[in-house]
């Protein structure tokens, strides 16, 4: 029997009469989700779902309260959007009336990461019992006994059947994600895109972690034989999940860590991968968790009779996941830990097919990249987005940090200073001309080179400097196409190339200046060459 803790959901003054299901594992949850309609099996087990209208975040309806506690904590501004205590208060009020209509809910105390001296208590509460299995994969999951003392600090209540008013709650659509930090209370409405609850837990480490000297990233981990860290910065789509998977090295997780003073920790114990297009041979491990009891596939066409899935279909959403344990991945880390990193990856997805497939950073421009963000929005993770767009998301992590970027590059400036980590900026993007012309950079030839960065070997190549970026080059690697090394003769039209990389560099220097006076001079100087 699950354990459950001493704290009720009436003493949290959250007054229901329903029915609540606490802590249920994974097979009763696929059970009640079957049974009250919310999905299906698939051929192999997995739960397969639709999300509805929602099938990737709604960057725009999320909210922070602002209040006394994050008036002066929060930057606010694009990303961090204000909501008033007032409309906070009256979301709540409507949402406590609508939670007390349920007759059914489902409730799990789970940790928001692994390292126990920097892990949060959140207690999530669903009434959809397929969302609740979510989080329960997504998150990290206490023993029982954790479980019957636990204390929850964090609260987050998902209601997808809600719908906001903007007249009344301040909000911009029927869509609500709004954060409390001082009522440390999370409150998710009108979308069923399951996401949104990891990425809120992910964006309360991030405003935390760094009060206690701990850098949240976002990012995968993984291991290597020689218990070598490595992590893998990069935006949605840019291959943190693919990448961290691989049979050679052990993953620590795919896309939330904290890098402390002695660990890089996964916040998870799931993992979320994109499963458009998933190839059996590109992505084995992957792969491999499609055909499993225990995976929630969200908006993944199926064949009704059959069961069937048809990875390949993008009829309901670009953006199809699959969510599952950490450890349906064969070569994972126990504790979800690796030792500090030694290697760090920047993964942008560049459209422009301007940036060489990997480059080697100075830890000045380690820090202009991180602080840039660079890449291409790939369709379907986020509404709006049809086609890859260039795009600035400082710390590769905007819509996820509440606090100013300079906070998280101080402590990634720290974590360089002491040496000994080498940084890395791979484009997984295009390749073979502009977008349109040129074609996806071969996962394989992106492994290869990875490889050769983190076994050390590749550092034993020569490197030219990129004209363009500053940065450093290889010239040939063993077991890689040489052409695809230098971006610019895989162009037909060399002026083309030139004129491009030029406008992207523009960009570049653009979008640094809003950070331009909170760096140092070496820094600022490790900007791209305007020519
Ligand atoms: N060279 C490449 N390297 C990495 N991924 C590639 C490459 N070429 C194509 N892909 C595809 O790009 C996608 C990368 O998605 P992935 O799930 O790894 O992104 P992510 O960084 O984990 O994003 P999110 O933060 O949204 O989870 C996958 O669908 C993968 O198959
Ligand atoms: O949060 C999501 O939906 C997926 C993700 O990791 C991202 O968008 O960065
Ligand atoms: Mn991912």
């Amino acid at each position: 029997m699950p354990q459950v803790s001493s704290v009720t959901l009436n003493d949290q003054g959250f007054a229901t009469e329903a029915e609540q299901h606490w802590n249920l594992g994974s097979p009763a949850l696929i059970e009640a989700a079957v049974s009250r309609g919310e999905g299906h099996l698939a051929k192999d087990g997995p739960l397969v779902v639709e999300t509805g209208q929602h099938t990737g975040r709604s960057a725009n309806d999320k909210f922070i309260v602002r209040d006394d506690e994050t008036e002066s904590t929060v930057w606010w501004g694009k990303t961090n959007k204000g909501m008033t205590p007032e409309h906070f208060a009256a979301l709540k009020e409507d949402f406590l009336a609508a939670l007390g209509d349920k007759e059914t809910l489902f409730v799990q105390d789970l940790f928001g990461g692994s390292q126990p001296e920097h892990r949060v208590n959140v207690r999530v509460i669903n009434e959809l019992a397929w969302h609740n299995l979510f989080i329960r994969t997504m998150l990290v999951r206490p023993t029982a006994e954790e479980q019957g003392a636990f204390e929850p600090e964090y609260t987050i209540i998902d209601l997808p059947s809600f719908r906001a008013d903007p007249e009344r709650h301040g909000t911009r659509s029927e869509t609500v994600i709004a954060v409390n930090l001082s009522e440390k209370l999370i409150l998710i409405g009108g979308t069923a895109y399951a996401g949104e609850m990891k990425k809120s837990v992910f964006g309360l480490l991030n405003y935390l972690l760094p009060l206690d000297s701990v850098m949240p990233m976002h990012c995968s981990a993984n291991m290597g034989p020689e218990g070598d860290t490595a992590v893998f910065f990069g935006l949605s789509g840019t291959g943190k999940t693919t990448l961290s998977a691989d049979a050679s090295r052990t993953l620590i997780g795919d896309d939330e860590h904290g890098w402390s003073d002695t660990a890089v920790f996964n916040f998870e114990g799931g993992c979320y991968a994109k499963m458009i297009r998933l190839s059996e041979e590109a992505e084995p491990e992957i792969y491999a968790t499609t055909r499993r009891f225990g995976t929630v596939l969200e908006n993944v066409v199926m064949d009704p009779e059959t069961r069937e899935l048809d990875l390949d279909d993008g009829s309901k959403a670009e953006n199809t996941r699959g969510a599952y344990p950490i450890d349906f991945i064969p070569n994972t880390s126990e504790k979800n830990m690796g030792p500090v990193p030694k290697n760090i990856i920047m993964l942008t997805a560049d459209a422009f097919g301007v940036l060489p497939p990997i480059s080697r950073l100075t830890p000045e421009q380690a820090m202009y990249h991180f602080l840039s963000g660079y890449t291409a929005k790939v369709a379907g993770t986020e509404i709006g987005v049809t086609e890859p767009e260039a795009t600035f998301s400082t710390c590769f992590g905007a819509p996820f940090m509440p606090r100013h970027p300079s906070v998280y590059g101080n402590l990634l400036k720290e974590r360089i200073a002491k040496g000994g980590v080498k940084c890395w900026l791979v484009n997984t993007g295009w390749t073979g001309g502009k977008y349109g012309e040129g074609s996806r950079m071969p996962i394989k030839a992106t492994r290869a080179l990875l490889n050769a960065a983190l076994d050390g070997s590749l550092n034993n190549e020569e490197f030219r400097i990129d004209d363009n970026f500053g940065f450093e080059v290889p010239v040939a690697v063993p077991g890689v196409d040489t052409a695809i090394l230098d971006p610019r003769s895989t162009w037909s039209d060399k002026a083309a190339y030139d004129e491009t990389a030029q406008k992207l560099v523009g960009l570049f220097i653009n979008n640094f200046e809003q950070f331009a006076e909170h760096v140092d001079q070496n820094v600022r100087e490790a900007a791209p060459n305007a020519a």
